[in-house]
């Protein structure tokens, strides 16, 4: 990939707890909000989706008993809460941002318009994109790979818990081997489940790079933002 201008940045709400079972941990919050403050400071312009898995999740309210759509709009109400928490960390490293959220609720955050975050991204602010896509039976990479096109984005930066694209879900098949690069159609052949195939699709159809990378370690996101090659590429 060559320099990024400006990329989408997709944090795992599961990856929030750190080592808890549920909610938010204060040190991993911290160290999200230290390496975001040092890629703003590369010049690059940043927005970011956040999940909510650490908090609620539609499918496995819909498990428990839920009405799914209820359970969806749950769903996204914790990524607006993850985003505002977000928000307060880095604004605690002096980095400027903004909170926009596809479902209207001011003054929690101002109702998303694609030109809002392009004012934002263009001041050096970063925006922090919540509530997903609005609607009930999409994903938080979904509504990545949604904004990150709506923004024009350079790429789709997925920060998770695993360092790439394996052959099988790392955290259930040790003998899964990682792609450096792969296209978009093998992660379809291939039924990958490292993200749902509306993302990937959306991704494939509007020509938007993913690169799936380890965020939960220190100074990844700062190696990938200057050009080297960790984790995994998904291009056509
Ligand atoms: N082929 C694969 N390669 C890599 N990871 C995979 C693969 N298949 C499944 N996974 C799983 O995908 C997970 C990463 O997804 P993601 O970061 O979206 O997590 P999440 O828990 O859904 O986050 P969120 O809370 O934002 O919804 C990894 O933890 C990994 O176990
Ligand atoms: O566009 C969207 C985005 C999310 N949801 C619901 O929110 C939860 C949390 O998002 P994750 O991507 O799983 O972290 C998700 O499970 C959905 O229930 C949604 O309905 N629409």
């Amino acid at each position: 990939m060559g320099k990024f201008k400006r990329v989408l940045l997709k944090l795992s709400g599961e990856s929030l707890m750190g080592n808890q079972q549920y909610g938010i941990d204060r040190e991993r919050l911290t160290d999200y909000a230290n390496e975001i403050k040092e890629a703003v400071g590369l010049g690059i312009e940043i927005g970011i989706v956040i999940g909510g898995g650490n908090i609620f999740r539609g499918l496995s309210g819909a498990a428990n008993g839920f009405d799914r759509v209820k359970g969806d709009q749950m769903g996204m109400l914790a990524t607006v809460i993850n985003s505002l928490a977000l928000s307060s960390a880095l604004q605690a490293t002096g980095v400027k941002t903004r909170v926009l959220t596809a479902i209207r609720m001011e003054p929690v955050g101002e109702f998303y318009a694609k030109e809002k975050a392009i004012e934002s991204l263009e001041k050096g602010e970063v925006v922090i994109l919540s509530a997903g896509t609005g609607n009930p039976y999409f994903t938080t990479d979904t509504g990545s790979s949604l904004r990150g096109i709506e923004i024009e984005a350079d790429a789709m930066l997925k920060g998770t818990r695993v360092d790439g694209i394996y052959s099988a879900d790392p955290e259930k098949d040790p003998t899964a081997t990682k792609f450096d690069e792969i296209t978009y159609d093998e992660v379809y052949n291939r039924g990958l489940k490292i993200m749902d195939l509306t993302a990937t699709t959306m991704c494939k159809e509007n020509n938007l790079p993913i690169v799936v990378f380890d965020m939960d370690t220190p100074g990844n996101l700062l190696k990938l933002l200057k050009g080297e090659k960790i984790g995994t590429l998904v291009h056509n």
